[in-house]
C-alpha cells in the first residue's frame, strides 16, 4: 500500500458501489483518487455529476493505475470482469462485494496469488448504516487490510470474520438481514391496521418504532435481553404480546430461516464455481 492514499478504482457504479463511494467521499477521500468503470452512460454521468470522480466505459481503464480494485458487479457477471483484470500488477488489492464467491475462485480468476477481501455489506450503507463482515485471504498484507476496513467504514460499521466459510452465516444475519427487519415492520404496520389504526398512522408508528428501537440497540450499550425486559411491565401489554410471540416459536422462526438463507448462501457459491 502507499503511504499517501490509496487510488481506488470501483468496476460496477451501482447502488452499493454508490453508498462506497459516497462514504468514502463524506470521509475526505479525495475525489481524484477514486475511479469508476461502469458500463451504463446514464450512471456513469450520475456518478461524475455527484462525487466528481473519474468515470469510464471501459473496465481495464478505469483499474489500470489502482492500488484497490473495488469488485461491485453481481456475481453472474464476476468471471467476466475478473478475467481480463487478471494482468494488473501484482501488488493490487481486491476488494469484492459480490455475494456468493469465494476468494478461491475469485484469486483463479484473476490470475492466481492475489490479496483479495472478501466483504459483505448490506442496503443501510446507503444511508451510512451498513455493516461489513470481512474476510481476508492470506496474500492480504495488515495494511492493506486497513485499507480495506478504512474504505468500507465510510458506509457503516466493519466486523473482522477470520473463517472464510462463515462468510455465509453473514450473509444471512446481516447481508439479508434488513430484510427481515423490513418484513417484520411491514407485519406490525398491517397488525396495527387490524386494530383499526388508519394506515398512515399505522406506518408512522410502526418504521420510527423500528428506527427507534435500532438506536437504542446501537447507542445504550445495552443488551437487546435488558432492553426488552426494560419495556416489559409484570403482566402487562408487552407481556401480552411477548408470550404470544413465545408461544408461537419466534425464536426458532428465525433459527430456521437464517439456517436456510445459510445454506442457500452455500448453494450459490456452488453454482458459481462451476
Ligand atoms: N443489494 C444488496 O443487498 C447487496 C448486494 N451485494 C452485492 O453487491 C454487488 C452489486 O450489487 P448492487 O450494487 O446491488 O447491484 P447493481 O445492479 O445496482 O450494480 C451493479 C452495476 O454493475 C454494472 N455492470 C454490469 N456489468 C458490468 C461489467 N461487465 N463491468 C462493469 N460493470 C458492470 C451495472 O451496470 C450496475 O450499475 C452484487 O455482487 C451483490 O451480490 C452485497 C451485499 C448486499
Ligand atoms: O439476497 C441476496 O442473495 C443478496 C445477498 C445479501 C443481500 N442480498
Amino acid at each position: 500500500m502507499p503511504t499517501s492514499s490509496p487510488r481506488i478504482a470501483f468496476i460496477g457504479g451501482g447502488n452499493m458501489a454508490r453508498s462506497l463511494i459516497g462514504g468514502l467521499v463524506a470521509q475526505g477521500t479525495s475525489a481524484a483518487s477514486i475511479a469508476v468503470a461502469e458500463p451504463n452512460a446514464a450512471a456513469r454521468d450520475a456518478l461524475v455529476a455527484d462525487y466528481g470522480i473519474a468515470a469510464f466505459a471501459d473496465n481495464t481503464d478505469a483499474a489500470r493505475n489502482a492500488d484497490i480494485i473495488v469488485l461491485a458487479v453481481k456475481p453472474q457477471v464476476m468471471r467476466s470482469v475478473c478475467e481480463p483484470l487478471a494482468t494488473l500488477a501484482a501488488g493490487t488489492l481486491f476488494v469484492s462485494i459480490a455475494a456468493g464467491i469465494g476468494c478461491a475462485q475469485l484469486d483463479a480468476w484473476l490470475g492466481g496469488g492475489r490479496a483479495i477481501v472478501r466483504c459483505m455489506p448490506n442496503t443501510p450503507a446507503l444511508v451510512g448504516a451498513g455493516a461489513t463482515g470481512m474476510y481476508a485471504n492470506p496474500a492480504v498484507s495488515p495494511a492493506q487490510s486497513d485499507a480495506a476496513r478504512t474504505l468500507l467504514q465510510g458506509a457503516g460499521i466493519t466486523v473482522r470474520i477470520a473463517d472464510e466459510a462463515l462468510m455465509d452465516a453473514v450473509t444471512a444475519v446481516s447481508g439479508s438481514g434488513p430484510a427481515y427487519f423490513f418484513l417484520l415492520t411491514e407485519a406490525l404496520q398491517a397488525a396495527g391496521e387490524a386494530q383499526g389504526l388508519p394506515p398512515d398512522a399505522a406506518r408512522a408508528l410502526a418504521v420510527q418504532t423500528c428506527l427507534g428501537a435500532g438506536r437504542m440497540l446501537a447507542e445504550s450499550g445495552e443488551s437487546a435481553a435488558t432492553l426488552r425486559q426494560r419495556v416489559t411491565s409484570p403482566n402487562g401489554t408487552t407481556q401480552a404480546a411477548l408470550d404470544s410471540f413465545e408461544a408461537d416459536g419466534l425464536r426458532d422462526i428465525v433459527r430456521r430461516a437464517v439456517e436456510a438463507a445459510t445454506r442457500r448462501g452455500g448453494e450459490l457459491a456452488r453454482q458459481s464455481a462451476q
